[in-house]
């Protein structure tokens, strides 16, 4: 099969800081569609993808291509701009807006001539709003000041506010940490619907929770891949029980 059916096709990768390769010689394929989500022993590097992905961080060598597109070579906004979308573990909603308004603020700018904080209700925005709203369980809420939110539907608002963007590839770090177990059942859910049209690309600790969105399951130890393959396949190895699961 040819690299270039992968919407996401890393190869390669590698980054140094002061001569310490974070990220090492990695090569790593997501499929349209996947959900796949990246585990490892703190310091493995898993963030470090996500920075290299999202342009925060620059690579030492190696390529990153989405959509054919190579990424290494531009900015953060233009990574955002070819449809790639990343959540930070601290949310970064607006707390003193409504939950509509947060979500309102987050459609894309360029699609409208006013820019995002003053264009009119348009139809469109509209009913995105309500779209999106209703995939992230908020749609009873839309009013509520984003303060008055529960931690966990601080979150979910960030992945709404993400969406509205609709961006192709969603990455996202720690979703459900700080959640209550109702709340990781609700994201594992959420996660599950958004990526019908979308890759989505996770970090996560919490087994449980890696069990119920998994694809495939990418194990990273020392900037490099220990395994790969489905969620059994890698509780079942040896290597990945020394390193990470057996601790
Ligand atoms: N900008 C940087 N400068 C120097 N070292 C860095 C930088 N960013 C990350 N590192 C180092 O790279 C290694 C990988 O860090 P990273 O945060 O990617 O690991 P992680 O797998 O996400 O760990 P955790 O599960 O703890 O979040 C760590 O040893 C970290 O100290």
């Amino acid at each position: 099969m040819s690299n270039t059916d992968f919407v996401l096709a890393i190869e390669d990768l590698t980054v140094s800081f002061d001569g310490f390769k974070a990220v090492d010689a990695l090569t790593l394929y997501v499929d349209k569609n996947e959900l796949r989500v990246v585990i490892g022993p703190n310091g493995a590097g898993k963030t470090t993808v996500l920075d290299l992905i999202c342009g925060k961080t620059k690579s030492t060598s190696g390529s990153i291509k989405f959509k054919n597109k190579e990424l290494t070579k531009l900015s953060e906004h233009e990574i955002v701009r070819t449809g790639v979308g990343r959540k930070f573990q601290t949310p970064s909603i607006y707390e003193n807006l409504s939950v509509y308004q947060n979500l309102e603020v987050s459609y894309p700018k360029g699609r409208n001539v006013w820019g995002s904080l003053t264009f009119k209700r348009t139809d469109a925005v509209l009913e995105q709003v309500h779209k999106i709203a209703k995939d992230i369980m908020l749609e009873d809420h839309l009013e509520m000041e984003a303060a008055l939110l529960s931690h966990g539907q601080k979150q979910w608002l960030e992945i709404g506010m993400l969406l509205m963007q609709e961006p192709e590839l969603l990455m996202l770090d720690e979703p459900v940490a700080g959640m209550s177990a109702k709340e990781r059942d609700q994201t594992a859910d959420l996660l599950n619907r958004i990526c019908e049209n979308r890759s989505v690309l996770v970090i996560e600790h919490d087994m449980e929770f890696v069990k119920k969105i998994a694809h495939k399951v990418t194990v990273l130890h020392q900037g490099k891949i220990l395994a790969e393959g489905t969620m059994e396949q890698v509780q079942a190895d040896e290597r990945v029980i020394e390193v990470y699961l057996g601790h």
